[in-house]
């Protein structure tokens, strides 16, 4: 990897050449994602027995071969070397019929070749980690300085990404990787676009999963830049504070309102040029709202907290804070300093094993509650036919059924309560064509995180120091020549989403009883 001066990601660099090992050398252990692109796997390298993660590439849907979102993936990830941004080790192969494990699925026990990154395997998600039973912040303290060391740590991978102009564009909890060790790293690049000046690109605004993208997107916005990964960084920050998530709509008009209901409406006078985006005169309210967001949480957060997510939930991206400015907020520097969190060493927690284990947990309550039922019900007169099976309607919520019980009905609302970005039909993939240019890219490599340490402050934490200038001072370009593209619709909040299940997550890491 060629040294380079801050800011220069090279992507149209070749990677150095290497011969491409098949996956065989790596035994399969289990599965522990299932992404909307391929699932990912927890596998033991056979030569050296190193535990590593498997992202296998699904391309069996792909009518336009090879997907876009995993080329980008795999482009940017082999460029970047950050502490805090997950590690590409290696691409493998497989070009026969696989049967690693009983994980894998009946349909790609006949797939013929596939294609799979090797990445560095983490411990838990945020969202899998902070779903396990009995785990709950119950000390202020705790809080505080478990939120202040993850925080930092995406900040610092942000900071790293936004000064080698990649966007990261799908922060979430489910892409914030955590080891046992403390460690945060970010992950999922499929949404990542790299070019060296953002707010000149004609880009999708169909990015960022819908509780986490900010307001300028919803807006219609097509220019945009690092501050819309400043955006999702602070809903995390207030979901690790307050224990959920504090703005969430089910589709986009409801998201951008929960928004304009805590951090106000905006108008001229706090964002200039607002009133030209695309959408606004479709979605700006009725009344205009003041902001709220101090006063709603005064009484959960201290006044650094406060002050820093003030600045990371500011409205207009251009006044938005940036990642270099934010890692420097008193709220990193004040006592108690963040510190390696001392975490119990749990077992692994990935937002697909919690998934699963609800989804068991579901079932099983729903067989005991059938067997303690008395069948059939004893004071109901019902028609023989209705009483020949288990009385589903008791049982299956609000999911309607027809006169005969065994053919459902479909609910007319969305299955999920919001989209995946990027869902349109009309886009092959995440990565929409207008989203991406191949030829935006720079000429040198990008910084090698060992020279990236360049901070003001000493840095308290984890013996690291932080860096102390960006180049990349994205923020001052406010959002201009919006194109007019179609309105909220296709697909509003009816996709799905890997995170929808996990509404009232509680971040905490103290173990109860
Ligand atoms: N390196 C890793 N170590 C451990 N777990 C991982 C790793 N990479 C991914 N995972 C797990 O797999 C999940 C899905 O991974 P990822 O987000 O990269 O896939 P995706 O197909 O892009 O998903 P999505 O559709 O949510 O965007 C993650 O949320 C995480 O739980």
């Amino acid at each position: 990897m060629t040294a380079a001066e801050l800011g220069q990601l090279n992507l149209e660099e070749p990677p150095s050449p290497r011969p491409i090992r098949t996956v065989d050398c790596f035994q399969i252990l289990q599965q522990i994602g299932e992404g909307t692109y391929g699932q990912v796997y927890m596998a033991k390298e056979v030569k050296t027995g190193q535990i590593v993660a498997l992202k296998k590439i699904r391309t069996e849907n792909e009518k336009e071969g090879f997907p876009i979102t995993a080329i980008r993936e795999i482009k940017i990830l082999s460029k970047l070397q950050h502490e805090n941004v997950i590690k590409l080790k290696e691409i493998v192969t497989s070009q026969e019929a696989e049967e690693h494990s009983d994980e894998l699925s009946a349909e790609n026990s006949n797939y013929n070749g596939s294609v799979y990154l090797v990445l560095e395997y983490m411990d838990h998600d945020l969202t899998g980690l902070s779903d396990r039973p009995g785990l709950r912040f119950t000390v202020p303290q705790i809080k505080v300085s478990l939120s202040q060391c993850y925080m930092k740590q995406l900040l610092s991978g942000l900071h790293y990404c936004h000064a080698n102009e990649v966007l990261h564009r799908d922060i979430k909890g489910a892409n914030l990787l955590l080891d046992n060790n403390g460690s945060l790293k970010l992950a999922d690049f499929g949404l990542a676009h790299a070019c060296p000046d953002h707010h000149k690109a004609n880009l999708t605004n169909r990015v960022v999963t819908l509780p986490y993208r900010p307001p300028e997107l919803l807006l219609g916005a097509t220019k945009y830049g690092p501050a819309v990964d400043i955006w999702s960084a602070g809903c995390i920050f207030a979901e690790f504070l307050c224990g959920k998530l504090i703005m969430f709509g089910r589709n986009e008009p409801e998201q951008l309102h929960k928004i304009f209901e805590l951090c106000g409406s905006p108008d001229e006078t706090i964002w200039p040029g607002v009133s030209k985006m695309p959408w606004y005169n479709n979605f700006k309210p009725a009344r205009p709202m003041r902001r709220r967001l101090r006063e709603v949480l005064l009484h959960r957060l201290d006044t650094h907290a406060l002050d820093l997510l003030d600045r990371m939930l500011t409205l207009d991206p251009s006044k938005r804070i940036s990642a270099k400015d934010a890692l420097d907020a008193e709220y990193f520097w004040m006592e108690p300093l963040p510190c390696d969190p001392n975490l119990p060493k749990y077992e692994s927690s990935h937002e697909f094993q919690s998934k699963k284990k609800r989804l068991q947990q579901r079932l099983k309550e729903e067989i005991a509650k059938r067997q303690k039922l008395p069948y059939p019900p004893p004071h109901v007169r019902l028609p023989p036919i209705q009483r020949a099976g288990p009385p589903f309607q008791e049982h299956w919520g609000e999911t309607n059924y027809s006169m005969s019980r065994y053919q459902r009905i479909p609910s007319s609302g969305p299955s999920k309560p919001y989209s995946n970005p990027v869902t349109d039909a009309s886009l092959p993939s995440r990565y929409p064509p207008r989203g991406y240019n191949p030829s935006h890219g720079s000429q040198a490599g990008p910084v090698p995180a060992g020279q990236y340490h360049l901070h003001g402050r000493a840095g308290p934490y984890r013996g690291s120091s932080m860096p102390n200038r960006s180049t990349t001072d994205g923020y001052a370009a406010g959002p201009s020549g919006y194109s007019h593209g179609n309105q909220y619709g296709v697909n509003a909040g009816h996709g799905p989403n890997s995170v929808a299940s996990n509404r009232n997550q509680q971040y905490g890491w103290q173990q109860q009883g």
